[in-house]
C-alpha cells in the first residue's frame, strides 16, 4: 500500500527526474529511486540499432545514478516490443547486420548482468527479442491478452544460447526446451501457469505496482550483497556468451544475409504488413 501511495504520488507531487533519449524515457522517483525506463518506438517498439543503442545508454545512465531499481515498460498501448526491427534485416548489407546484432548483445547484457533490481511491467505482447528484453529482468507482471515467447524456430531460425538464457533461469529445463523447440508464445495465462511471468494484471498502472512492490522487497537488503549473489547466478551465461561473442556476431551475419533466410524475412513482413491493413 504505501508502494502505491508513492508511486501515485510519483505522477504529481513526488519530484522526480526525466531523462530521455529518442526512443526511451526514464523517469527516476525520488522519493523511491526506482527508475521507469519506458520504450517508445512507435509503433510496436521493433529494435532497430538507433533504438538499441538508446536503450543500452538509459540502462546504464540508470545504473550510474545509482537508483534503487529499474523497471522496463512499453510507452506503446497494446505491444511491449516486437523484438528485432526485420525492417532493419532485410536487405541489409554484412555490416549493417553485424551492427544490429552488435547493439542487441549489448542491451541484453547491460540489462541481464545489471546489479540493479529488474522488473518487467510488460503492457503488451512480447515475441522474440520482446520476450528477451522480459525474460532479462528478474520479475515479470503482464496483462491479460498477450503474448510472451521465443519464437525464432516457427520462423525457422536458431536463437544462440544466450538469448535463451533468461527463458532457462526461469522455466524448469524441460519445459524451456519444449517452448524452445516449438517456437511456442505463450498466453498470458499460459504463461504464469509455465511460471514465465509472475503476475497477471489488470492494468499498467497495476503492472508498475506490482514491479515497485516487487523492488521494494530488496529495501532492507544490503545492495552489495544483493548485486553480487545475483550476479553469481547470471555469471556462468555471461561467462559463456563473453566468450562466444564475437563468432556469435559472424554466425548471425552469415546466417541472416543468406537468400533464403532473407526469402524468409521478405515474406513474412509481408504477412506483417498483410495483416495490418486487415
Ligand atoms: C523473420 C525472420 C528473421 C530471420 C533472422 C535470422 C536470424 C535471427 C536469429 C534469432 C533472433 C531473433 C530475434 C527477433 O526478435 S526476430 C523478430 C521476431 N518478431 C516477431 O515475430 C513479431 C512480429 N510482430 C507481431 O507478431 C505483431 O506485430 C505484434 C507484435 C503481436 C503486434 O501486433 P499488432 O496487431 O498490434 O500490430 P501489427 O502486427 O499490425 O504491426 C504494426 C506495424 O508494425 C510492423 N511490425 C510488427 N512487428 C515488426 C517487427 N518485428 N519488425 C518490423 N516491423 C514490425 C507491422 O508490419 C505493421 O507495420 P505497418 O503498419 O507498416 O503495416
Amino acid at each position: 500500500m504505501m508502494h502505491l501511495n508513492l508511486l501515485r504520488l510519483g505522477a504529481c507531487r513526488v519530484p522526480s527526474r526525466l531523462m530521455s533519449t529518442k526512443s526511451t524515457s526514464v523517469e527516476i522517483n525520488d522519493k523511491t529511486g526506482v527508475a521507469i525506463l519506458s520504450m517508445c518506438r512507435p509503433p510496436v517498439n521493433s529494435q532497430n540499432v538507433q533504438f538499441l543503442r538508446d536503450l543500452k545508454s538509459s540502462i546504464y545512465e540508470i545504473e550510474n545514478n545509482k537508483s534503487r531499481g529499474l523497471i522496463l515498460t512499453s510507452a506503446n498501448s497494446n505491444v511491449f516490443s516486437a523484438g528485432l526491427d526485420i525492417l532493419e534485416m532485410y536487405n541489409a548489407d554484412k555490416e549493417q547486420l553485424g551492427t544490429l546484432w552488435t547493439e542487441l548483445q549489448n542491451v541484453w547484457i547491460a540489462l541481464y548482468g545489471s546489479g540493479l533490481p529488474t522488473a518487467a511491467a510488460i503492457n503488451g505482447h512480447a515475441p522474440a527479442g520482446g520476450c528477451l528484453l522480459a525474460t532479462a529482468c528478474e520479475y515479470r507482471a503482464m496483462l491479460p491478452n498477450c503474448v510472451i515467447g521465443l519464437n525464432e524456430t516457427q520462423l525457422g531460425i536458431i536463437a544462440p544460447k544466450w538469448l535463451m538464457s533468461g527463458y532457462q533461469n526461469i522455466l524448469p529445463q524441460r519445459l524451456a526446451e519444449r517452448a524452445l523447440t516449438q517456437g511456442r508464445l505463450f498466453t498470458t495465462e499460459e504463461a504464469l501457469k509455465a511460471g514465465l511471468i509472475d503476475e497477471i494484471v489488470n492494468s499498467k498502472e497495476e503492472a508498475l505496482e506490482k514491479c515497485l512492490n516487487f523492488i521494494g522487497t530488496f529495501a532492507k537488503v544490503n545492495p552489495l550483497a544483493r548485486s553480487l549473489t545475483k550476479l553469481q547466478f547470471r555469471a556462468a551465461n555471461i561467462k559463456e556468451f563473453e566468450k562466444i561473442r564475437q563468432k556469435d556476431v559472424e554466425d548471425f551475419v552469415s546466417l541472416a544475409s543468406r537468400p533464403e533466410v532473407q526469402k524468409v524475412m521478405g515474406d513474412y513482413l509481408e504477412n506483417l504488413k498483410k495483416k495490418s491493413k486487415k
